[in-house]
């Protein structure tokens, strides 16, 4: 997956300095935590300037003759009770750093925690919104790797990175001053060491980022694997493939170990090599330093105030250090959420979309050419009306573009060129959600949610309850079928309504087209691979859902539409032939061929003379009498 079209990041301790830009992170709605978090640090940060002031005070003009600065007249000339006001001092002031560094990491850290919140909801509405092309494209497994373990990363930087570096910018930026205003010369010495620190952390973070960005990529395949083998475990376990898919998973997972254990050995590399440059460093420091006050050009609290300020400098780094391989990971893990959001593939909304006060349902497809991306197309000029209430069904040969016709009515994807119109109004002209309340749609196997069975029945309906669920089933028809369950409507329908049979499946589907309520039906292939007696109960429930409603139909079982339908015959994305089953059965070629096709090999026995309409018709009536629909 290329991250095309991803403005250039700011590599190392940068990104984490531009977390709105790099990482997605909207800070508005935090603006008051953040706020108190950074008067917090701020405050933490004098604290810790001043915190080594006492003992070099206690060095200089308790144990040695030093004259106190002016400000501190104040203070008692006798030793002892100076001595009690400078450790006093030194208790006071570790008590106000730890309340600070408390109040700071906590306005800090529910900060990023309720910023990242806000992210994965973000992310998520984002994906819900992308078109089924989009959702084609991407492995559900990889979608949701990125919003359960990237996001996670994630927080976990924003939580415990961020106020780490917030709270140390300060304190190193006064300490620089402070010491550079003391004994510039010696403070450059003593940070001289400071850029060989800087480059290697950039190093280790870069190349630990690397690590982790394979780990996330490969944990990423792994539960897109996983994903996969589960959903068509069927199938795996009927062809005996299962070692050969759980080798493939391990061999998946592998990959991921792999690379987070690269990052384990840089990021245990990287530990104790931060220790060595800083060792470095003080021995400098102290040899440097101590050689200035045998010579009289320091005092000792002079040398230990820069040592105090040396450590409080490098803590940071050595913290970082630690952190280094969760930093690494959650920027692997930003990159990968950002390359998301930064996809937009949703069905465009329009601004100010038409919301007609009523509808009377004509459909019509003015010229309609549809392909896949750049692909040939797949509809080529079509060009029908369907008028308010009419039945049409539209049948051809598998792949002919009978179900991409249909997809493209409720926009589930956009026409290349030409028009769906709904009442003469182009479809992209009115506001996408009212469009799709219009709709009820029947896919030939419709994924439940994971829920009681009435439930799935009023889903995305204005009706609410168990009973309303009831009615909406009778209405259809199908409520002895969903009666005679052993726990009815209250059938735990198992995920994507696994533990219902495809006929079971299908009556919810109807009985949820009927509580939508909608003026417009939408039936893809809703008897395929049903029995012949569900298929009649079904096809009853067909009758009474599609009536007075417009309805539009795709199925290759010609001898359910060659009653009450008008029929259009699709080859190679057009229509080529249209009329009655009466029109057509007579004299259209290729409709003639797929009914006759239909009969030889449809679930009905096939009867002498079946080749006549007429008889067909009847066969189809006593089809639907038997059903008692
Ligand atoms: N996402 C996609 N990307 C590229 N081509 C696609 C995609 N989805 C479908 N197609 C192609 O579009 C053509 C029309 O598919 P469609 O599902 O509309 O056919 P159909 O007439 O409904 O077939 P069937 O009767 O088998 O359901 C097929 O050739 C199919 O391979």
């Amino acid at each position: 997956m290329a991250p095309g079209g991803l403005r250039a990041r700011p590599s190392g301790l940068l990104a984490i300095f531009r977390p709105r830009r790099t990482w997605e992170l909207d800070l508005r709605p935090v603006r008051a935590a953040v706020g108190a978090g950074v008067a917090l640090s701020a405050a933490r940060a004098c604290l810790q300037w001043i915190a080594p002031v006492p003992l070099k005070l206690v060095f200089d003009s308790v144990l040695g003759h030093h004259p106190l600065p002016g400000v501190l007249s104040w203070m008692p000339t006798a030793p002892t009770p100076r001595l009690l006001v400078l450790t006093g001092a030194m208790v006071v002031i570790a008590l106000l750093l730890g309340l600070t560094a408390f109040g700071a990491t906590a306005f800090l850290a529910s900060a990023g925690q309720r910023v990242v919140h806000q992210l994965r909801c973000r992310l998520f509405a984002h994906l819900s919104a992308q078109s089924r092309s989009f959702h084609q494209r991407h492995a559900q497994g990889d979608l949701l790797s990125r919003l359960g373990g990237d996001v996670q990363a994630m927080q976990s930087v924003v939580v415990n990175v961020v106020p780490v570096v917030a709270e140390n910018t300060l304190t190193i930026g006064g300490m620089v001053a402070i010491m550079l205003v003391l004994d510039w010369q010696f403070s450059l010495l003593a940070l001289g060491m400071l850029p060989v620190l800087v480059l290697v952390v950039r190093h280790y973070l870069a190349v630990i980022r690397e690590a982790q960005r394979e780990a996330r990529r490969a944990e990423g395949d792994a539960i897109t694997a996983a994903q996969q083998i589960l959903t068509a475990l069927p199938v795996v376990q009927a062809s005996g493939t299962e070692e050969l898919e759980v080798a493939r998973y391990g061999g998946l997972a592998a990959r991921s170990l792999a690379a987070n254990r690269r990052a384990v050995v840089l990021q245990s590399r990287f530990t104790p090599l931060v220790a060595v440059v800083m060792t470095c460093s003080t021995a400098l420091v102290t040899l440097v330093g101590a050689r200035e006050v045998l010579a009289g050009r320091l005092t000792a609290g002079d040398l230990l105030l820069f040592a105090a300020y040396f450590r409080a400098m490098y803590s940071p780094a050595r913290q970082l250090a630690k952190l280094a391989g969760m930093l690494g990971r959650g920027q692997a893990s930003a990159e990968r959420v950002s390359e998301m959001l930064r996809i937009h593939d949703e069905v465009p909304k329009p601004l100010a979309g038409r919301r007609p006060p009523a509808v009377r349902g004509r459909v019509t497809f003015d010229g309609v050419t549809f392909a896949h991306g750049e692909g040939a197309p797949v509809l080529a000029d079509v060009r029908l009306d369907v008028e308010p209430g009419e039945r049409r069904a539209f049948v051809g040969a598998t792949g002919a573009g009978k179900s991409t016709l249909l997809r493209l009515v409720p926009r589930f994807a956009d026409v290349t060129t030409g028009a769906v119109r709904l009442d003469g109004t182009d479809v992209r002209q009115l506001d996408l959600d009212w469009l799709r309340q219009q709709i009820a749609w029947v896919p030939q196997d419709l994924a439940l949610l994971r829920s009681s069975l009435w439930e799935n029945i009023v889903y995305g309906s204005r009706w609410t309850s168990r009973s309303d669920a009831v009615a909406a089933a009778r209405a259809a028809g199908v409520h002895e079928v969903i009666a005679a369950l052993r726990d009815g409507y209250d059938t735990d329908v198992g995920e994507a309504g696994g533990r219902l049979s495809g006929g079971q499946r299908q009556c919810v589907a109807l009985a949820r087209a009927m509580a939508r309520e909608a003026p417009i039906l939408l039936l893809d292939e809703p008897t395929a691979g049903l029995d012949a007696s569900t298929r009649s109960v079904v096809g009853a429930a067909l009758d009474r859902l599609s009536e007075g409603r417009t309805t539009l139909l795709v199925t290759h079982h010609l001898q359910a539409v060659a009653d009450g339908y008008r029929i259009s015959v699709l080859c190679r994305g057009r229509i080529i032939e249209d009329g009655t089953h009466r029109e057509l059965v007579g004299s259209a070629t290729a409709y003639r061929q797929l009914y006759l096709a239909d009969v030889a090999h449809g679930d009905d026995e096939p009867r002498a003379g079946d080749a006549g309409p007429a008889q067909r018709l009847s066969v189809v009536g006593q089809l639907r009498a038997g059903s008692g629909g």
